[in-house]
This record gives structure tokens, C-alpha cells and sequence, in this order.
């Protein structure tokens, strides 16, 4: 039986790492589930556990204790239903834009789809997140805030069920990451996906997600708040910096970084 509510579904996960002083316990007791389509932020101070969650969940490491569900099934090593996207976008520079997203597709699809609907799936992507006019262009030779996007459209492009990010836009200045905050809102609006997304910027978590997971300060963090977030969609930032509910998240999720998790590195 499906159950969407908890597409995905993780439970009393613990992850405590080697380290030469002995071990490190870096998570314990995070339980959390996510629904289908729905956009979950990850926030909290630095070094508390935030990547190492995300990539539990990607498959790219094993949970010392506990178990993480996937549409049903345990999630055993990375997949192509759960995508990636990393700060520093990890483009191939060899390869063009084209190439970068068709490689990906082609690793998902060539069993099952002709060379056409590769080509076609590649287009779609590069054009889903404006692109096209780069096609043919190596990594070296656009921005910042474009590489960006051609990370977040090779990961779409392979259709996946989930949208893992990490700090996709934490490189990027101030304005090319509103852009992109926009343009990712109004893709994931098309394609409904289901998205894990780590941040640092409260804004950014009000502004995007349905759902933000407070985690407590590191070693042995876990989740010290679920904060639902009841803001309509389609979202527009002009209009939600004076919204009364816009500014209690906010001040909300401030609260819960500098008040009850102070600290003293800067987070937002
Ligand atoms: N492979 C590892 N071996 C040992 N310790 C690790 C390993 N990976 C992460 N850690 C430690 O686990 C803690 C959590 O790290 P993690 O990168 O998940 O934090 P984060 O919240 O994503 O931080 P930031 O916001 O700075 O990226 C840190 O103390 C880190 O040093």
C-alpha cells in the first residue's frame, strides 16, 4: 500500500562516524516524514548534521541505526527516483550543457527509449530552466548562477521522485539567488515534486517550503521543530515581505536559530 503522506519515511535514524579521536555521534533520533510533493527545508546552525541528513536520505551513506524509507522501500544506496543537486554543481567541464543533462538522461532512459526522446527529454530540460540559448556551451564559459541551473535540470531531467538539494544557491550573490528561488518555485509548481532542500537562509526556507525541520545544534543533533508553512502558492516575494503570516515564519525560525540554539557563527 502507498501511503503519500510518508513517501518518505525515515525512523529513529542515528549516524555516528570514525573519526581518529574516537567516534562522533553526529545525528540521533531523527524521525521525519516527508510527503509526496511536498517541499521540505532543512535549517540549522553550521556542523549540525544538516548535509550528513540529506545525504542519508540520497543513499550516499548508511544510517549507523534506523531506517529511511522511500516510496515504500528502503533506501539501500543513491537511485535515480532520489536526484542530487550540490552547491558547486558538479558539471563535467569537458562536456557541454547539453552533454552534461543527456548523460544523465541517457543513463536513466537509453534501456527503454529511443535516441529522439533522449535528445527530447535533454531539450525539455535545458528549456525548463531557460538554457537553451547555452546548449552548446562548456561550464567554463557561463556563470554561476547558470551552472546552477544546469545541475538543477540534469537532476530533473531524470525525472525523479525526489529532489535532494544542498545548499543549491549558497554560492550564488544576492540577486541570481532570488532568481533562482523564483524559478524553482514555479518548476517544482509544474513538475510537483517532492523536494529535500538544505539551507542556511531563512528567506529562502520560508519562501519555498511547505514544511521547515529545525535542527538542534551539533554533536548528537536531531530535530527540535517542525514548522508548517501555510503561505498559499503560487508564492511571490514582493507581495510576502509585508504578509503578516510571511513575517511571524520568519520571525519564528529566527527565533528558534538565535534564541534557543544560539550560537555564536552566523546562520541566516
Ligand atoms: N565522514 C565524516 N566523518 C566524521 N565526521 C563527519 C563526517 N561527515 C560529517 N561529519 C561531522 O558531522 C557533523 C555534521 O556535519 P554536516 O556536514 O552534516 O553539517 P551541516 O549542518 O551540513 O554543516 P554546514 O551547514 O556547515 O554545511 C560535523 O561536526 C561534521 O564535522
Amino acid at each position: 500500500m502507498n501511503d503519500d503522506s510518508k513517501f518518505i519515511d525515515i525512523q529513529s535514524v542515528e549516524q555516528t562516524f570514525k573519526t581518529p579521536k574516537g567516534s562522533f555521534q553526529a545525528l540521533r533520533d531523527i524521525h521525519l516524514t516527508v510527503a509526496k510533493g511536498e517541499f521540505v527545508a532543512l535549517i540549522g546552525h553550521s556542523g549540525c548534521g544538516k548535509s550528513t541528513l540529506l545525504n542519508l536520505i540520497a543513499g550516499l551513506t548508511r544510517p549507523t541505526h534506523g531506517t529511511l524509507l522511500c516510496a515504500n522501500k528502503e533506501i539501500a544506496g543513491p537511485g535515480p527516483e532520489r536526484a542530487v543537486v550540490f552547491q558547486n554543481h558538479s558539471l563535467l567541464p569537458w562536456l557541454t550543457c547539453y552533454e552534461n543533462i543527456y548523460l544523465g538522461v541517457e543513463r536513466v532512459f537509453a534501456a527503454t527509449e529511443s535516441k529522439a526522446q533522449l535528445k527530447a527529454r535533454t531539450d525539455a530540460a535545458l528549456a525548463l530552466v531557460g538554457l537553451t540559448p547555452a546548449t552548446g556551451k562548456r561550464p567554463g564559459e557561463i556563470s554561476g548562477g547558470m551552472k546552477q541551473r544546469v545541475g538543477i535540470a540534469r537532476a530533473l531531467a531524470m525525472e525523479p521522485k525526489v529532489l535532494l538539494m544542498d545548499e543549491p544557491f549558497g554560492a550564488l550573490d544576492a540577486l541570481t539567488r532570488a532568481r533562482l528561488q523564483d524559478e524553482l518555485l514555479a518548476i517544482v509548481q509544474k513538475t510537483q515534486s517532492t523536494v529535500v532542500m538544505v539551507t542556511h537562509d531563512v528567506d529562502e526556507a520560508v519562501l519555498l517550503s511547505d514544511k521547515i525541520v529545525m535542527m538542534t545544534n551539533g554533536p548528537s543533533a536531531t530535530i527540535g521543530e517542525v514548522l508548517p508553512v501555510n503561505l498559499p502558492r503560487p508564492r511571490n516575494r514582493v507581495e510576502l515581505a509585508e504578509d503578516r503570516d510571511y513575517v511571524h515564519y520568519r520571525k519564528a525560525v529566527i527565533d528558534f536559530l538565535y534564541t534557543r540554539q544560539g550560537h555564536v557563527e552566523k546562520a541566516a
